[in-house]
């Protein structure tokens, strides 16, 4: 297949989108089908851009699986694969809100429905959920929350510190098939400004960046967290992150469901809003929460160009 995909058929016609989020972490959607488009990083980061493009942490590209090569053993399971990028432009393994606001995506454009379904990405199929919503008077909605299994999470026994504030913190190597470092702090300012990633050391346990996040208590399974994503900044929530928040506090208080055979919820609140993070016995990890579409439009075909 040639690299250079641009628009094989009509390179000038506009290009549609749909920005959404899911609690607060914002991403550029953009549906492609057959795989038409040819996104590099910086024509990603101009879309991203939040003043010279559309603005968002992320962006969501659309494709039939079939018509991926990253994605096409996995048709069978999912016929929709979701190509996420960071702000930055880089490519990241797995992003949870995403996957919540692509499924929105898709029951929105009539793909799917209310109920069960799935998702390629590049950390595997993902099992979806799409609960029905109540809305006034007990009528059913279509916007209610909507559960991934994200699979279960490995927690290498790397050491590895947190610098903040000047202190180097002990932190906790978590994968969701993305990686996190997830440090305990008494209060979140302590995490600073967040304004640069913070350094993570030794640098060689994460060869191609980490997402960092910080936690605190706020009672009985229920913690609150900020997060330095790689590749796009402090954002207002990260799906991946609070899985890695939550299983990095249920090991800190020696709850493990494989051990004790009982599943374990944690309340995770973000600065955009509240996930529910279950670890099951089996090992797999639930994240249920809300996702929104705000808006859609058209991308002016020269301005993308230009950005390429
Ligand atoms: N920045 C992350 C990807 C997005 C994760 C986050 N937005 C989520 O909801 O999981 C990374 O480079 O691994």
């Amino acid at each position: 297949m040639s690299t250079d995909r641009t628009m094989r058929n009509a390179p000038n016609a506009p290009i549609a989108f749909l920005k959404g989020h899911g609690t607060e972490n914002d991403f550029v959607i953009v549906p492609d089908p057959d795989n038409d488009l040819d996104l590099p990083a910086r024509a990603v980061a101009a879309l991203c851009d939040r003043r010279a493009g559309i603005g968002g942490d992320g962006l969501l590209r659309v494709v039939r699986s079939a018509a991926h090569p990253e994605a096409r053993a996995m048709a069978g399971e999912a016929e929709w694969f979701m190509d996420y990028r960071n702000s930055d432009g880089s490519v990241a393994e797995m992003c949870g809100n995403g996957v919540r606001v692509f499924a929105r995506y898709l029951q929105r454009a009539g793909h799917v429905a209310a109920g069960d379904m799935a998702v390629a990405t590049r950390a595997g199929v993902k099992r979806v959920h799409l609960a029905k919503g109540t809305g006034p008077e007990g009528a059913a909605t279509e916007d209610g929350d909507i559960t991934v299994h994200m699979g279960r999470a490995a927690l290498p026994d790397d050491e590895v510190t947190v610098t903040v504030d000047g202190r180097d913190r002990p932190a906790r190597h978590i994968s969701m098939g993305n990686p996190h470092a997830v440090t305990f702090v008494d209060d979140l300012a302590q995490a600073g400004d967040l304004l640069s990633a913070p350094p993570v050391a030794p640098a060689s346990v994460y060869p191609d960046g980490v997402n960092v996040e910080f936690v605190v208590d706020r009672g009985p399974r229920h913690v609150a967290m900020r997060v330095h994503e790689r590749g796009s900044g402090e954002t207002r929530s990260c799906g991946t992150g609070a899985c890695a928040v939550a299983v990095a506090t249920a090991r800190r208080d020696g709850q493990d469901p494989a051990r004790t055979g009982l599943p374990v919820t944690y309340t995770v609140d973000l600065p955009g809003g509240r996930l529910l993070i279950t670890e099951r016995p089996d090992g797999g990890i639930e994240m249920t929460g809300p996702a929104v579409i705000v808006a859609e439009g058209h991308i002016d075909p020269a301005w993308l160009a230009a950005a390429r």
